[in-house]
């Protein structure tokens, strides 16, 4: 209202994704009911700056532009505008303040966001890992935060989020490189094992690229080992067996990216995985 359309922009920039978009249940049943309101918060303002770093058709700088108005709003250091986008962090400020969950974890997303949006290119596997410090890893720790959970759990919710953010990348490997020219790949592990951006573009993955997504998986392999610890830190029965349910999906979509191509196709969670998940789940309720 008070605010000058340029600093927003008019374009609207929503991909259109909702929750039932995602890999991972989002403000699941298992979320207690009074909880749900709060996650549905975070996920919408998340949405929005993800969409905002993800648009095709933005510039660098009005990417930045956008996502700082979004840091403003959610800080209070500017009014929000009638608009979905900008409502969003307001909703959020007004989440965090009521819960008293730190404000940093959502603050540290937008650090990643912006490096997405500036186009930062991933070096080696510890430059993927602080991405994910930022980008996923705060998903985790405002849950844990949500629910009054201990410290304890932030290592094994660090360890899931990182793992759940390397999978999606490989399963967007191609459609990332063609759709907004960003690759997550350590380009130290593709130079080793001679391959270039232009393998990613393929119609079927070449055995020296497979030697690059292995050695993403292995690295997973190790985060899911350090994730299996979560619902061991949890008190809440029914955010323990959410735990449990997605630390098993991250296990099964590790084992499909290790069979399946995601050049070929894009490689998916299954009703097996879902059934799978269940069982976990089921096996945290005592
Ligand atoms: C403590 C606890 C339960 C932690 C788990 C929290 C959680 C579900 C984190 C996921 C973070 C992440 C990588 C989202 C990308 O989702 P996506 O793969 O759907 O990506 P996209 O929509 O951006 O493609």
């Amino acid at each position: 209202m008070t605010e000058p359309s340029s600093v927003w922009g008019k374009a609207d920039v929503s991909s259109g994704k909702g929750a039932s978009d995602e890999n991972f249940p989002v403000g699941s049943f298992l979320i207690s009911k009074a909880l749900r309101p709060h996650v549905h918060a975070y996920y919408a303002y998340a949405r929005v700056i993800d969409d905002i770093a993800d648009c095709e058709t933005l510039t660098p700088d009005e990417k930045l532009a956008r996502l700082n108005a979004m840091e403003d709003v959610l800080l209070g250091k500017r009014e929000a505008i009638m608009r979905p986008d900008s409502m969003s962090a307001a909703v959020l400020r007004a989440s965090l303040t009521r819960t008293g969950v730190p404000f940093e974890t959502a603050t540290d997303l937008i650090i990643a966001f912006r490096d997405d949006s500036r186009g930062v290119e991933y070096k080696t596997w510890d430059d993927l890992l602080h991405y994910c410090k930022y980008s996923a890893n705060p998903v985790g720790r405002f849950l844990i935060h949500l629910h009054r959970e201990s410290a304890n759990a932030f290592a094994a919710s660090d360890a899931l989020c990182t793992s759940l953010q390397i999978l999606n990348h490989l399963q967007d490997c191609q459609k990332d490189l063609q759709r907004l020219n960003r690759c997550y790949m350590p380009s130290d592990m593709m130079a080793l094992a001679g391959v270039t951006q232009d393998d990613l573009l393929a119609g079927r993955t070449s055995p020296r690229l497979r030697r690059v997504f292995n050695t993403l998986l292995d690295g997973v392999d190790d985060l899911n080992t350090q994730a299996s610890a979560l619902p061991t830190h949890i008190q809440d029965r029914r955010f323990r067996m959410e735990c449990a349910a997605i630390v098993e999906l991250a296990k099964r979509l590790t084992l499909r990216l290790r069979r399946e191509d995601p050049l070929a196709g894009r490689v998916a969670l299954k009703r097996a995985d879902a059934l799978h998940a269940a069982g976990a789940a089921l096996r945290a309720w005592s």
